[in-house]
């Protein structure tokens, strides 16, 4: 079985083209093919499908072996992939997921992708689309989670986030990325995003539902920006630079909350066959 390894700032996918959707999506198989000592390693799958409505279907499978809506790392590489071996051949492309249809521009030196911006649609505010329990919005609210009271914000970019800006230190985060992941006001589980607002960047720390700590999520870098917006930390209509443990995304967020726009690199590793 032909696969492709590819990264976005470190957040890093096995590749699979799936186009008559027989490639296997179990947790077990998933499991194995993520894992970094007995398969090829990485924070998720992604398979190319076919799609009636778009260019094509990505699937996206975290390395726990549970699906995904959205993957923004992921639809990065994923449009590098279509367009750099020619399965799609315009810079402008749609692909469609779990968290609907996805608008892409890829910016091509020499025929290979260098940069993807992605049109992420617009977020989900209100708790019943993140999921959340409850009513309304969570902007700036307390929850309580390991023994703590945690203020946050919760935006759905087709997976749900939990974005807090308290101040906490590494023994706190560490603890309590786990536990927000599963709390029971997310009957879905959730990412969580830890930021520190810097004068002209966010730094953000995240943990993955599915797949842990990752050195970089783009979803979780639009929920940022977007929770940054709301507590009227960063404005809309501007670019904000998201700095993750692999790298900056540039993320903007219209005037309007219509759309989030996300712009970053994707990189193709290696390839390689893997027998199953
Ligand atoms: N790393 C991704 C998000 C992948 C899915 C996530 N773990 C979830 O279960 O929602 C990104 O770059 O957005």
């Amino acid at each position: 079985m032909k696969f492709w390894k590819y990264h976005g700032l470190g957040n890093d996918f096995v590749l699979f083209e799936d186009f008559k959707s027989e490639i296997p999506a179990d947790p077990e198989f998933v499991r194995y093919i993520c894992d970094r000592h007995f398969g090829i390693g990485g924070d998720g799958i992604l398979y190319i499908r076919k799609d009636v409505e778009a260019d094509a279907y990505m699937k996206i499978m975290n390395s726990d072996g549970s699906e995904a809506e959205m993957c923004g790392n992921g639809i990065r590489c994923f449009a590098k992939h279509l367009y750099d071996f020619g399965i799609v051949k315009s810079e402008k492309m749609r692909i469609n997921t779990l968290g609907g249809i996805k608008y892409i521009d890829v910016k091509a030196e020499n025929g290979i992708v260098k940069e993807v911006s992605v049109n992420m649609g617009a977020p989900y505010l209100e708790v019943k689309d993140i999921p959340m329990n409850g009513n309304g919005r969570f902007i700036n609210k307390k929850i309580t989670a390991a023994g703590m009271e945690i203020t946050g914000t919760a935006v759905g970019m087709g997976n749900p986030h939990f974005v807090t800006f308290q101040d906490l230190n590494d023994e706190n985060i560490l603890k309590l990325g786990p536990v927000l992941e599963k709390h029971e006001m997310f009957p879905r589980k959730t990412n969580v995003e830890f930021v520190t607002a810097k004068e002209d960047y966010l730094d953000v720390k995240v943990y993955e539902r599915g797949a842990a700590w990752t050195n970089a999520c783009g979803t979780g870098a639009c929920a940022t920006a977007v929770a940054a917006t709301l507590v009227g930390i960063c404005p809309t209509g501007k670019d904000i630079a998201i700095h993750l443990p692999g790298g900056t995304l540039s993320i903007n967020v219209k005037n309007d909350y219509s759309s989030v726009q996300m712009t970053g690199p994707a990189e193709m590793v290696f390839e390689g066959e893997i027998n199953w």
